[in-house]
């Protein structure tokens, strides 16, 4: 089957007195790859499941191309719904071999059909020469792309992976998420993977939806998320962050770091969102700022400047501009606009 867009409209979900999804919406476009990112419990497997047919929705609706698979009456069966899946443990079976384990999906096609699929699938993700090894005598690698290509081998028309590299040491996942980033490219099949870390989604996701407590608080391109998050905690979540505080007046606020310009106007207490990359800091013996502690990366350097009464993380490329306890200047240097939040009232928040 072609592969086709991904429309989720309202999706709520109970399990007992709990409702984990709260009227979930989101739209994948065909061949589009999509990040469900979120903290641990927000409900993005839920999601994935009822996506797959696998749990049922209290309500609302997921349709695949011009296909209804879930609303208020009718749930289309797993088999029934060209979606693929790759579990986070795998779920290969230990007493089948590579290629059995990919035929697995296959059963209904005739024999012939089944075993050019079922080449065609390991030829994709480069294991064609160990079709007929036992998945555990592979490298954990190896094994999620027996999986992958269990999923892509039936043709699906979306692709759902469920924090494809937590099975993987911190050694392979950038190697293998690599590896899966090639793939997907030359598959475009529509996807969408769960993941709670934000390295992955940006790098895999052309489209992130950002999930907390059961709703999607932004969706939108990972630079989008990334430059302009839709609340603090976005912000926080996708990445170090300064949220400043301020008094802003139209299009600038005053801060600690002086006058800093903003993407839209407000009045009053606010938060300013500067990234730790978007400040300049320069040894001066005058400076109002002092260095409390530095972290060398390699190729960049995090240093935590007190400036005033805020304590702000400070990125810059290379080796340490300044040391511990040195006086230094720190300026705002750029975007053109920050964007800010509004601060409530301690007793608000
Ligand atoms: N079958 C179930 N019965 C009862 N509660 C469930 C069931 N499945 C999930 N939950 C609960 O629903 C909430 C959301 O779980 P879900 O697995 O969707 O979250 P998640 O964001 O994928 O988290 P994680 O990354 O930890 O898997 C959690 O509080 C979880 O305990």
């Amino acid at each position: 089957m072609a592969t086709a867009g991904v429309q989720v409209a309202g999706v709520t979900k109970s399990f007992g007195d709990v409702e984990v999804l709260h009227g979930v919406s989101m739209t994948v476009p065909a061949g589009g790859t999509l990040a469900l990112l979120g903290p641990s419990g927000c409900g993005k497997t839920t999601l994935l499941r009822i996506i797959a047919g696998l749990e049922q929705a209290d309500a609302g609706t997921v349709t695949v191309g011009h296909a209804v698979l879930t609303d208020g009456r009718r749930m289309v069966p797993p088999e029934r719904r060209h979606v693929g899946m790759v579990f986070q443990d795998w779920a290969l079976f230990p007493h089948l071999s590579v290629a059995a384990n990919v035929a697995y999906g296959l059963r209904r096609l005739p024999g012939e059909e089944a075993r050019r699929r079922v080449a065609d699938a390991l030829a994709m993700v480069g294991l064609s020469a160990l079709a007929d090894r036992a998945p555990e005598t592979l490298s954990g690698g190896q094994q999620q792309r027996i999986a992958l290509a269990r999923a892509i081998a039936p043709r699906p028309a979306v692709l759902l992976l469920d924090e494809p590299f937590s099975n993987l040491d911190a050694a392979l996942r950038g190697q293998v998420r690599t590896e899966v980033h090639q793939l997907l490219t030359k598959l475009g099949v529509t996807t969408m993977f769960v993941t709670h870390d934000q390295e992955e989604a940006f790098v895999l996701g052309d489209t992130v939806a950002v999930v907390r407590d059961g709703a999607v608080v932004q969706q939108a391109p990972p630079t989008e998320v990334y430059a302009r998050p839709a609340d603090a905690w976005v912000a926080r979540f996708v990445g170090d962050a300064n949220l400043v505080p301020g008094h802003a007046s139209g299009l600038t606020a005053s801060t600690a770091l002086g006058i800093v310009p903003l993407d839209a106007e407000r009045s009053g207490p606010v938060e300013v969102l500067i990234r730790p990359e978007s400040l300049a800091l320069s040894l001066d013996t005058d400076g109002s700022a002092r260095v409390e502690l530095v972290e060398f990366y390699g190729h960049d350097t995090v240093s935590l400047v007190r400036v005033g009464d805020e304590v702000l993380r400070v990125r810059t490329p290379g080796a340490p501009l300044a040391h511990r306890d040195e006086r230094v200047r720190l300026t705002y240097s750029g975007p053109s606009a920050a964007v800010a939040y509004v601060r409530r009232p301690a007793a608000a928040q």
